[in-house]
C-alpha cells in the first residue's frame, strides 16, 4: 500500500499552521501522503469532522477534498514518525512565561520534544524540517538531539519557516511570495533541501523557492514579522500625531505608501496589533539581540512592541475621557473580538486590552464576534491578562457574550469597533443609533466605517488618527 506514495510526509502540531499547511501539500500533491499529529485528542477529533478546529475561509472545502484519501489526522505521534520521510515539527513555541527569558524569549521546548520523540521511535533515517518558527540556531540543538540517537540513523534538519496569515492562509499557501528552505550546506544538507524543494515545486515556481543556510531561514522569518509589526507600529505612532493636528493618517499612509520604495502594505493604523506571533517573535528578537550583548539593536525592535502597547492603552483612555471621564455602570458593546478578520483567533487580540481595561473602569461589557466563543474569550484572558472569571466576583456578569450585534447595541452608550469584519460596514446605524443611550459614541479602531453618514445619523464618532471636527474648525 505505502508503495504508491512518492513520499509520505508526517506533521507534527495540528494548529493553525500545520493544519492549512499540510492541507495545501495534500491537495497539490496528490502522490505525497500526509499525515498531521497532534497530542491533542480533541483537535484531532474536529479536524476528522464536519466542524474542523479552526476558522479560515477555503479550508473546509479542501480539507474535505482530501481527508481520507492522502490526507490524514490522527493521535498515532509515533506510528506516524516511523512511517514518514519528511517530518515536519509544527508545534507552539510562545514567549516563556519563567525562568530565564520570562516574557521575551520563545519557548523551544515542544520543539526539542518532538525531536526526542523522532529520535525514540524512527526506525530510518528522516528529513526534519523546524516549522514553527524558533530563535535562531534552533537547528543546532534539534541536530544534537537526533544525532544522539544510538541506532545510527542519519537525520538532516532543515529550516521552512511559515509565512502565511491567518484569514488568508489558503490564498498565501496557494501563491506564495516565497517559500524558503534553510539547510546545512554539507551534501547530504543539500540532498535532503532538494527533496523538500520538489515538494513544493509541484505548485510554487522554482524562482519563488528560496534556498538559504540553515542561520539566514530561521532569522527571516523572525526579521519578516519584526519588519510588519514594525510598519503597523510606525504609522499608529503618526495616527496620534494626525489626532492632535487634524491631520487624516488614511491620507498619510496614502501618500506615503505610493512611494513604491515604501510600498502600500501593511500601513493601516489600527487599535494596534494582535495575534499569537508579531508580539512573541519580536520579543524573541529582543532576547536574541541581548544574548549577544547588542543593547541598540534590542532597544530598537523593543520599541515595537511599546508603541504597539501605547496604542491599545490609547484607545480605551480616548474612550473613557470622551464618554465625560467615566463609564461606571455604563453599557459598552465591542464589535469584534477576533485579533483580524476573517479568523476566531483570539490570542493577543487588542480587543482584549481594550476589553480589560473598560472592566476595570466598571463598565457593563457586551461583546459580539462572528467567529469567537466565550469560552476562548475567557481562555486568552485568564492567559495573557491574568485575569480569571472564576474566581473574581462579579467578572463573568459583566462581561456578556452576544450572539446578535443589535441586541449587543440596544441601550448601549457607546459601541468600539475593534475588529475589521465586513459586516460591521453594512450595519442598519439608523436602527443602532435609535436603540442607544444619548449622546451615542462610536470608537472605530479600525478605520472601516462612514463617519459623514454616522455623524448625519447623529453619532458622535472618534477613529485612529481621524481629525475630530469638534476640535479643528479648519478642516
Ligand atoms: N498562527 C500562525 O498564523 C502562524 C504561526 N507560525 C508559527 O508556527 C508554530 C505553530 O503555530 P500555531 O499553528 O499557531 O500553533 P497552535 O497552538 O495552533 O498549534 C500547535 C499544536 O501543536 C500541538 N503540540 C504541541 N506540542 C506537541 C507535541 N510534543 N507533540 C504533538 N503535538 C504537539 C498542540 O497540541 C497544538 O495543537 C509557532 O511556532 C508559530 O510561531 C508561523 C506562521 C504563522
Ligand atoms: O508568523 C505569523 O504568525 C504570521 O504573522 C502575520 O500574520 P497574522 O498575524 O496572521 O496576521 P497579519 O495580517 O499580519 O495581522 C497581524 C496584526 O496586525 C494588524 N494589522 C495588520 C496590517 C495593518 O496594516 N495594520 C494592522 O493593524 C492586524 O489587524 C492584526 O492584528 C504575518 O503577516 C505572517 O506573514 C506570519 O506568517
Amino acid at each position: 500500500m505505502s508503495d504508491e506514495w512518492d513520499v509520505k510526509i508526517c506533521c507534527i502540531g495540528a494548529g493553525y499552521v500545520g493544519g492549512p499547511t499540510m492541507a495545501v501539500i495534500a491537495k497539490k500533491c496528490p502522490k505525497v501522503r500526509v499525515c498531521v499529529v497532534d497530542i491533542s485528542q480533541k483537535q484531532i477529533d474536529a479536524w476528522n469532522s464536519d466542524k474542523l478546529p479552526i476558522y479560515e475561509p477555503g479550508l473546509p472545502e479542501i480539507v474535505s477534498d482530501c481527508v481520507n484519501k492522502n490526507l490524514f489526522f490522527s493521535t498515532d505521534v509515533d506510528g506516524e514518525i516511523d512511517k514518514a520521510d519528511i517530518i515536519f515539527i509544527s508545534v507552539n513555541t510562545p514567549t516563556k512565561t519563567k525562568g530565564i527569558g520570562a516574557g521575551r524569549a520563545a519557548n523551544i521546548k515542544n520543539c526539542e520534544l518532538c525531536a526526542r520523540q523522532i529520535a525514540k521511535v524512527a526506525n530510518s533515517s528522516k528529513i526534519v524540517v523546524e516549522k514553527s518558527t524558533v530563535p535562531v540556531r534552533t537547528a543546532q540543538a534539534i541536530t544534537r538531539v537526533l544525532k544522539s540517537n544510538d541506532k545510527g540513523l542519519d537525520f538532516q534538519v532543515l529550516s521552512n519557516p511559515e509565512f502565511l496569515a491567518e484569514g488568508t492562509a489558503i490564498s498565501d499557501l496557494m501563491a506564495p511570495d516565497r517559500v524558503l528552505i534553510g539547510g546545512h550546506q554539507s551534501p547530504e544538507g543539500l540532498a535532503a533541501a532538494e527533496k523538500l524543494v520538489s515538494v513544493y515545486a509541484n505548485w510554487v515556481p522554482r524562482e519563488r523557492i528560496l534556498t538559504t543556510n540553515l542561520w539566514s531561514s530561521e532569522l527571516s522569518k523572525l526579521v519578516a514579522n519584526a519588519f510588519l509589526a514594525q510598519r503597523v507600529s510606525s504609522i499608529n505612532s503618526i495616527s496620534a500625531l494626525c489626532e492632535a493636528t487634524g491631520a487624516d493618517v488614511s491620507e498619510i499612509s496614502r501618500a506615503v505608501g505610493m512611494d513604491d520604495r515604501i510600498g502600500k502594505r501593511f500601513l493601516q493604523s489600527s487599535v494596534g496589533f494582535g495575534g499569537s506571533c508579531f508580539q512573541k517573535d519580536i520579543l524573541n528578537l529582543v532576547y536574541l539581540c541581548e544574548t549577544f550583548g547588542l543593547e541598540e539593536c534590542a532597544a530598537y525592535w523593543n520599541q515595537v512592541v511599546i508603541m504597539n502597547d501605547y496604542q491599545k492603552k490609547r484607545f480605551s483612555q480616548k474612550m473613557v475621557a470622551q464618554m465625560f471621564n467615566t463609564v461606571t455602570g455604563k453599557k459598552i458593546a465591542l464589535l469584534g473580538y477576533a485579533f483580524k478578520k476573517d479568523t476566531g483567533d483570539v490570542r493577543e487580540t487588542p480587543s482584549m486590552f481594550v476589553l480589560r481595561d473598560l472592566l476595570e473602569e466598571g463598565a457593563r461589557m457586551h461583546v459580539y464576534d462572528p467567529q469567537v466563543s466565550r469560552e476562548d474569550m475567557w481562555i486568552e484572558m485568564n492567559y495573557t491578562c491574568g485575569v480569571n472569571h472564576d474566581n473574581t466576583p462579579g467578572l463573568d456578569e459583566s462581561v456578556i457574550t452576544e450572539t446578535d450585534v443589535y441586541a449587543a447595541c440596544d441601550g448601549a452608550h457607546a459601541l468600539a469597533v475593534l475588529t475589521e469584519w465586513d459586516e460591521f460596514k453594512t450595519l442598519d446605524y439608523e436602527r443602532i443609533f435609535k436603540s442607544m443611550a444619548k449622546p451615542a459614541f462610536v470608537f472605530d479602531g479600525r478605520n472601516i466605517l462612514d463617519y459623514a453618514k454616522l455623524r448625519d445619523i447623529g453619532f458622535e464618532v472618534h477613529a485612529i488618527g481621524k481629525p475630530d471636527p469638534n476640535k479643528f474648525s479648519d478642516l
